[in-house]
């Protein structure tokens, strides 16, 4: 069960330049007692708590905004993020436009090079190579999956990582796992994750977090920023043997396995949390387009049981855009910091 506590919001245990930096804390969302499930951001009566990730990430972009805007007025710099998009698949051309007007509407300078699916790993490269170089580029991202014939790690591996705002060079990887140190970036998506996790107040030290995947996006970095912040942790994955066992033990749940619905309520301990990272397109012959998004947590089973939830969509997904923002504006901010040396 989790401790309460009604003020400051801000977390005793944050690492500034892990997370967000300071001044981009001021959140004020409601402290929630997790514990007792009593109080709630949310309408309902039973203390439960819906997640607002689109309201969270909507505070964290109208704070970047202003600091773009200082940045322009007071250095004369735009911070830039790059975006490369090979193939036409939909899910990620959609992602791209979303970030491409979340970029808009803070005043970041988003450039986005389309690629054809047949692109050589030369094609894609000639691009990472010059944005790496561009000085008006702060940011780089590289839109995954890559069509099959193309290697990701050759070309992840090219993107500098000053500029790897996505956080999944390497040398960052290296960084966030090993204790005492800091990666220039933390993947956008753990880091969202963790941000709600904060921003609602949820304690994560001594906790039991179980986190379902263990992909390079989203379930290994989260599961090390969830040791960083003294949880003990376990990874569930594809050849889990009774995964249902091992939630039923968490504090703190984190699904990542892109399998809709998989999370039924029985899964979960009274009084948990759950942060629903999944993004799965389920057909519906009701739905506008005959098909919706659902999460890898049956919402409708979890808000039963947990005392916190994320939504989807609206929960996790709108913090990925936001950290990204974030992310491009460090680094601008690290470019300015480098130049006045
Ligand atoms: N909301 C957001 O901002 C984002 C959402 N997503 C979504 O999150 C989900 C996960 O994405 P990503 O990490 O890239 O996916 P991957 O397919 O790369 O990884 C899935 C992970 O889940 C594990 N897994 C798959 N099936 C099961 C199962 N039945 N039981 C236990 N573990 C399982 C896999 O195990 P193994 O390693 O053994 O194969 C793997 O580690 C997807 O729905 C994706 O769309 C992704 C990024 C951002
Ligand atoms: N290099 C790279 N970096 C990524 O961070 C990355 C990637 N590749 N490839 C794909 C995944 C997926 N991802 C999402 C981001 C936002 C939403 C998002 O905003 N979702 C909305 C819904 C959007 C809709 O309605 O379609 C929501 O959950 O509310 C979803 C998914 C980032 N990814």
């Amino acid at each position: 069960m989790f401790t309460v506590s009604t003020s400051p919001l801000i977390h005793p245990n944050i690492r500034n330049n892990v997370f967000m930096p300071r001044r981009i804390r001021l959140h004020t969302s409601p402290s929630i007692r997790l514990s007792i499930r009593s109080s709630s951001s949310s309408s309902r009566d039973t203390g439960f708590t819906c997640i607002d990730g689109k309201k969270e990430a909507k505070s964290i972009r109208d704070e970047i905004k202003i600091q773009v805007s200082r940045m322009a007025a007071s250095k004369n710099i735009v911070p830039g993020l790059a975006v490369i998009l090979v193939g036409d698949k939909e899910d990620s051309a959609s992602y791209v436009r979303n970030k491409k007007k979340a970029c808009e509407s803070v005043g970041i300078k988003s450039v986005d090079v389309c690629l054809p699916e047949d692109s050589s790993e030369e094609d894609v490269l000639k691009y990472v190579l010059s944005f790496n170089k561009d000085p008006s580029i702060h940011g780089i991202l590289v839109q995954l999956p890559l069509p099959s014939h193309l290697n990701e790690a050759n070309i992840l591996n090219k993107i500098i990582k000053e500029k790897d705002v996505d956080g999944f060079h390497p040398e960052n990887m290296g960084l966030l796992v090993m204790r005492g140190r800091e990666p220039y970036f933390v993947p956008c998506t753990p880091k969202g994750c963790i941000e709600l996790l904060h921003r609602y107040n949820v304690e994560i030290k001594g906790k039991r977090a179980v986190v379902i995947g263990r992909s390079n996006i989203v379930g290994l970095p989260v599961a090390h920023l969830l040791l960083n912040e003294d949880a003990t942790v376990t990874i569930i994955h594809s050849k889990t043997k009774n995964p249902e066992e091992i939630t039923r033990e968490a504090d703190i749940i984190i699904a990542a396995a892109g399998q809709p619905n998989m999370v039924r309520g029985s899964w979960i301990k009274p009084g948990a949390v759950v942060i629903d990272v999944g993004i799965n397109h389920i057909e519906d012959p009701n739905a506008p387009r005959g098909h919706r998004l659902v999460g890898d947590v049956c919402y409708e089973e979890a808000c039963k049981v947990a005392s916190a939830i994320t939504p989807v969509p609206g929960g996790v997904g709108p913090m990925t855009i936001a950290m990204l923002l974030s992310n491009t504006l460090s680094s601008a901010k690290k470019f300015i910091t480098s130049n006045d040396l």
